[in-house]
């Protein structure tokens, strides 16, 4: 059976970032992708210049039609803007049996903030604890865990807190903000895995971070280990950065055509 994998996510129409950018990763990687929209949101690769919200109510009637139907193998969600959300998301990410994998979106690439500030307590509250694995980045980290993060090793007390402290059942913290090459750190409770990958010269990584939550989504979706989801997607978001489209005024896109061109499939 083909597996089948559900991103609950914001939009962007210019199709770089958010549920275009997973619905695009599930396809290259061979799973059947499916999305419930939390946030209608008028954005390119400049920046944000509108969000209309679904009703809580909405995105839990858009989830049950989703689960009460289709089989789900593997479930994201990258932006859920207000508490009422993340109570729903929650609610519903309870009653699916699969892996659950939590993009922690805060702002757009281009600085827009893309949550309530008061939505942080609900987060550690209900959606850390259900994680099969959650993927910030440093900034997200640091509002996170609420300490700055500098050094490895600081990313590294950073995913053993939000393991140990908060109930995750496993924490990548991704360098994507850094200087030097691209360093991630994954921890899943007892072992640790450092990922790197060379920095590339590019002002094009809109979307990185939605597309690299959602290949490990569809890896974990078609039965791949936790360590061989996040191995094979970093090779993904890689190639996707390494060949990212010059389009738009802003930060471009990543081009999702690499992974497969890469290894002439
Ligand atoms: N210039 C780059 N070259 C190579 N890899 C990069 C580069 N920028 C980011 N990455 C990698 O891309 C992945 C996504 O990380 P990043 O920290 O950019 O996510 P993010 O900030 O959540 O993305 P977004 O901008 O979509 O919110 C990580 O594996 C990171 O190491
Ligand atoms: C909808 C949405 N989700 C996530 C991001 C972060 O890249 C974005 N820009 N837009």
């Amino acid at each position: 059976m083909i597996s089948c994998a559900l991103t609950i996510a914001g939009t962007d129409p210019s199709g770089g970032a958010g549920i275009q950018a997973d619905l695009k990763t599930f396809q290259e990687l061979g799973v059947y992708g499916m999305s419930v929209v939390t946030s209608v949101v008028a954005q390119n690769t400049t920046g944000v210049q509108g969000v209309h919200h679904m009703p809580a109510s909405f995105l839990t009637e858009q989830v049950r039609s989703v689960r009460y139907d289709m089989p789900i193998h593997a479930v994201k969600s990258g932006m859920i803007p207000t508490v009422d959300m993340m109570r729903a998301v929650a609610d519903q990410v309870e009653h699916i049996d699969a892996p659950y994998v939590i993009d922690p979106v805060m702002v757009a690439q281009s600085g827009d903030e893309l949550i309530e500030e008061s939505a942080m307590e609900m987060w550690k509250e209900r959606l850390i604890p259900l994680a099969t694995i959650i993927t910030p980045n440093i900034p997200e980290a640091e509002k996170i865990i609420g300490t700055s993060i500098h050094s490895v090793e600081d990313m590294r007390e950073a995913a053993e807190h939000i393991c140990t402290v908060l109930g995750a059942s496993a924490a990548l913290i991704k360098g994507g903000h850094r200087d030097g090459e691209a360093l991630d750190v994954l921890y899943d409770g007892s072992e640790w895995e450092v990922f790197t990958a060379e920095r590339i010269d590019t002002a094009n990584t809109h979307g990185t971070g939605c597309t690299y939550s959602a290949a490990i989504t569809a890896c974990l979706s078609q039965g791949h280990s936790l360590f061989d989801s996040v191995r094979i997607s970093k090779e993904y978001v890689t190639a996707a950065i390494r060949e990212s489209f010059s389009l738009g005024h802003g930060s471009g896109p990543t081009n999702h055509f690499a992974w497969r061109k890469e290894r002439s499939i």
